[in-house]
C-alpha cells in the first residue's frame, strides 16, 4: 500500500510514517497504536489515517453520512461504545469503525464484533486494562560517559543515525582514539582497521557494533523497559485475568523487570550494592577505623608509665620529634594491636574481602601517633573499588539489557493483544449493556423487532420495544409525543451501527446495505425563502439520484406552510417510491400527503390506545397501513363517549375528523 495513496496522508506524514518499522503492514492493518508510535502522530490522527487506509483498502470511498443528524447519530453510536473502553487507545481505536456502503469492509468488522461478543467483560479484566497504554519509545536517552569513533564519513553517519543515544566522532588516527579516551570512560571504535591498536583508557573496537546495538547501548532496552514497565505489567495481568495465551514468558519478564530500577539502572544485586556502598562510605570507614586505633592506643598509653631517659627527652624537646620511636621501643605491641584493629574494621565495614591486601596497607606498620591512614593508598582502593563497580554495573546492564531487548518484541505484542482486547470488550459490553443483536443484510428496506433506542431520553431499563419494517416509501404519523422521531432515531441507528459492523440494539433486525442515510431533523421553525429554497434543491438531488438511500425526515411540513407542505411532502415521496431509496416521512399531515400523491402511499400509524390520567398511553411499534389518530381527535372521542350534556357537540366535532 502506497502511504500517500491513503485519504489524510500527505507528503510530510508519510515521512513521519516511515519512521516506523513497517508503515506499509500498519496501515494493512489498520493498527492505530503502530501509527501512533510514529513521531508527531496523535492516536486521534492515527485513527483518521487509519480508517483512511480502511477504506483505501476496500476502495471505499462512499461517505454514507449524508447529513448533520446522520453524522451526529454516528458520533452518538460510536460515543456509547467508546464510554465503555477503559483505554483511550481503545476509544480512538474504536473511530476506524465508520458506517461502510462496502460489503467486504462490513463483513470484516462483523467478523472482528462476531468474535468481540463473545468475550467476557470480567471486572479484574479491566481493572488490570486500566494500566495498560500504546508503548513509548523514550527518545530522550543521552549516555554521556561513552563514544562512538571512526575515521570514515559514511560510518559516521550511519551511527549518529542508528545510535541517536550516543556522540559519534571522527578521528584520524589512533591519536585521535587516545584523545577521546581522555574525555570519555569508554570509546568504542567502529573501524577494523583499529584492531589490535593500544592505546590507554578503555578502548573497545567493535565494528560489529551495529548488528549488536544492545552490547554498545544498553541504556536502551532499559530505559525502554524503565519507561513501560508498568504498562508490560498490566498487560501481562490482563492476560492473566482474561485466560489469554501471552507471547512471552510472564514470569521472566516480571523477574526481568524487577532487577531494573525507574532510571534504568540494574536494582537487587548485593555484589554492586556492596561495591556502591564501599566506594561512598570508604572516607567515613577510613575515619573510622583511624578512631579505632587511636582510641585504643591513647586507652594503652594512659595506662602505661613511661620512662625517658634524658637523651631521648632532650631529642624530643630540641626536634620537636622522635615520639614514633619511643612508640616503638615502649608500645611496639600495642601499637600492631591497634593498627590490626584499624585495618579489621576498614575491611569488615566496607566487606572488603576482594581488596584486603590494598586495604590493609592503608594503616602504615611503622608507629605514628595519631594513627593516620595513608591518602594514596586511599585513593588507590578508591579507584580500585569504583572500577570495580562501574565494570559490575556495566556487566549487569549488558546483561539485563540482553534479556530485555529479547522480550520487546513479545512485550510490544503483550501490550498491543491487551489493548485490542479492550477493543472487543467495549464492543462485547456495548452489546450486552443495550441487548444487541447481530443483523442481517438482505432484502429492501429495514425489518427491526423489539428495538430499543439507547439515545431516548428515559433510562434504557424504560426502553419500550418498537417494531418497524419498510420497503419503499411510508408516512409515519401518530399522536403527539408517541415516539414517531424516536423511532426515526432508532431506525438511524440501527442502519448506522449495522454498516459500521456493529451489533444493534434490537431482538433482530434485517437491513438493506444502504449507500447513503440522508437524515434530516425536525427544522426548528419556518424556514425563509433562501432557505427553504435550499432545502427543496436538496430534496430534488435525493429524489432524482439513484442510489439505495435510506431516506428518514422529521416533521417536514415545520419548514414552510401546512398545505404547501403536504403537496411537497407527496411529490418527494412520489419521486422517491420510483427509485432504490427507503423512506420514512415523519408527519402530523399523513390524511393531506395522502390525497395529494399520485401514488398510493403507506401511513404508518402510532397511535394512542387510551388516556390513563390525563397521559396518552401509547404503543409505540406503528401500526402498518394505519392513520393514527391525533391527540386533539383522541381528545375529543373521549369528550363524546362520556355522554355529558355537549356530548353532541363532540360527536358532531369527532364526525369532522
Ligand atoms: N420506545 C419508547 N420507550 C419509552 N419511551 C419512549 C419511547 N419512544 C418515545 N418515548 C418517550 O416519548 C417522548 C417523546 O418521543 P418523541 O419525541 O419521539 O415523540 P414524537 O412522536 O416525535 O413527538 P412529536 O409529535 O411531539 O414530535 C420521548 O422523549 C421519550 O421520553
Amino acid at each position: 500500500m502506497e502511504l500517500e495513496s491513503v485519504p489524510g496522508v500527505g507528503a510530510k506524514t508519510a515521512e513521519r510514517l516511515r519512521e516506523l518499522d513497517d508503515p506499509e503492514g500498519a496501515l494493512e492493518r489498520g493498527d492505530v497504536a503502530a501509527i501512533a508510535r510514529a513521531p508527531g502522530v496523535s492516536e486521534g490522527r492515527a485513527a483518521r489515517i487509519a480508517r483512511g487506509a480502511i477504506r483505501a483498502r476496500h476502495g471505499d470511498d462512499t461517505d454514507v453520512l449524508a447529513t448533520d443528524r446522520a453524522r451526529e447519530l454516528y458520533r452518538d453510536a460510536l460515543g456509547l461504545v467508546q464510554e465503555r473502553a477503559v483505554t483511550d487507545y481503545a476509544a480512538r481505536r474504536l473511530e476506524t469503525f465508520y458506517p461502510s456502503a462496502s460489503a467486504d469492509r462490513i463483513a470484516e468488522a462483523h467478523e472482528f464484533t462476531e468474535r468481540a461478543v463473545e468475550r467476557d467483560p470480567d471486572e479484574e479484566v479491566l481493572a488490570a486494562l486500566d494500566g495498560v497504554a500504546p508503548l513509548d519509545e523514550p527518545r530522550d536517552v543521552r549516555v554521556r560517559d561513552r563514544c562512538l569513533a571512526t575515521t570514515d564519513a559514511e560510518t559516521f553517519s550511519k551511527a549518529r543515525a542508528e545510535f541517536p543515544e550516543l556522540s559519534v566522532e571522527l578521528v584520524e588516527d589512533a591519536r585521535g582514539l587516545a584523545d577521546l579516551a581522555r574525555g570519555y570512560a569508554t570509546v568504542v571504535a567502529l573501524d577494523e582497521a583499529f584492531t589490535g591498536v593500544e592505546v590507554e583508557g578503555d578502548v573497545r573496537v567493535e565494528p560489529t557494533a551495529f548488528d549488536d546495538p544492545v552490547s554498545v547501548v544498553p541504556e536502551r532496552a532499559l530505559a525502554f523497559f524503565a519507561r513501560n514497565r508498568d504498562r508490560v505489567r498490566a498487560a501481562a495481568r490482563v492476560h492473566a485475568a482474561a485466560g489469554l495465551d501471552a507471547p512471552l514468558d510472564v514470569d521472566a519478564v516480571d523477574d526481568a523487570l524487577a532487577r531494573l530500577t525507574e532510571d534504568g539502572t540494574v536494582a537487587d544485586d548485593d555484589e554492586l550494592d556492596r561495591l556502591t556502598v564501599a566506594v561512598d562510605d570508604l572516607d567515613a570507614a577510613v575515619s573510622m577505623a583511624e578512631s579505632v586505633a587511636n582510641d585504643r592506643l591513647r586507652e594503652a598509653i594512659e595506662e602505661r608509665d613511661v620512662t625517658i631517659e634524658g637523651a631521648d627527652l632532650l631529642s624530643l624537646v630540641e626536634r620537636g620529634a622522635g615520639v614514633d620511636s619511643l612508640l616503638d621501643r615502649e608500645l611496639a605491641d600495642e601499637y600492631a594491636d591497634a593498627v590490626a584493629a584499624a585495618r579489621d574494621h576498614l575491611v569488615d565495614a566496607l566487606s572488603l574481602s576482594d581488596h584486603e591486601t590494598l586495604a590493609r596497607t592503608a594503616f602504615p606498620d611503622d608507629p605514628t601517633f595519631p594513627v593516620e591512614a595513608d591518602d594514596r593508598v586511599t585513593s588507590k582502593l578508591r579507584e580500585q573499588l569504583s572500577a570495580a563497580r562501574d565494570r559490575r554495573a556495566a556487566r549487569l546492564k549488558r546483561d539485563l539489557a540482553e534479556r530485555l531487548a529479547d522480550l520487546r518484541g513479545p512485550a510490544a505484542d503483550l501490550v498491543d493483544a491487551a489493548l485490542e482486547l479492550d477493543v472487543e470488550l467495549a464492543v462485547a459490553r456495548f452489546a450486552r449493556d443495550f441487548a444487541c443483536t447481530m443483523p442481517t443484510f438482505e432484502g429492501r428496506g429495514f425489518e427491526i423487532e423489539g428495538g430499543r433506542s439507547p439515545l431516548l431520553d428515559v433510562p434504557f431499563a424504560e426502553a419500550e420495544p418498537v417494531d418497524y419494517g419498510v420497503e419503499g416509501v411510508a408516512v409515519l404519523s401518530g399522536v403527539n409525543s408517541g415516539g414517531k422521531t424516536s423511532t426515526l432515531d432508532l431506525v438511524g441507528l440501527v442502519a448506522v451501527l449495522a454498516q459500521m459492523g456493529l451489533p444493534v440494539p434490537a431482538e433482530s433486525a434485517r437491513v438493506e446495505r444502504f449507500e447513503a442515510v440522508h437524515y434530516q431533523a425536525k427544522s426548528q421553525g419556518t424556514l425563509d425563502a433562501g432557505a427553504f429554497e435550499a432545502t427543496l434543491r436538496e430534496f430534488g438531488a435525493l429524489a432524482t439520484g439513484d442510489a439505495k438511500r435510506l431516506v428518514l425526515v422529521d416533521e417536514l411540513e415545520s419548514i414552510t406552510e401546512p398545505g404547501a407542505s403536504a403537496l411537497i411532502i407527496a411529490g418527494i415521496l412520489e419521486a422517491l417510491a420510483d427509485s432504490d431509496s427507503t423512506a420514512v416521512f415523519v408527519s402530523h399531515l399523513a390524511g393531506e400527503i395522502r390525497d395529494a400523491a399520485g401514488i398510493d402511499v403507506t401511513v404508518d400509524g402510532i397511535e394512542a390506545v387510551g388516556l390513563e390520567d390525563g397521559e396518552l398511553v401509547v404503543n409505540r411499534s406503528p401500526r402498518k397501513d394505519h392513520l393514527a389518530r391525533s391527540t386533539p381527535e383522541l381528545i375529543v372521542e373521549k369528550l363524546a363517549e362520556a355522554d355529558e350534556g355537549e356530548a353532541d357537540f363532540y360527536r358532531d366535532l369527532l364526525a369532522k375528523f
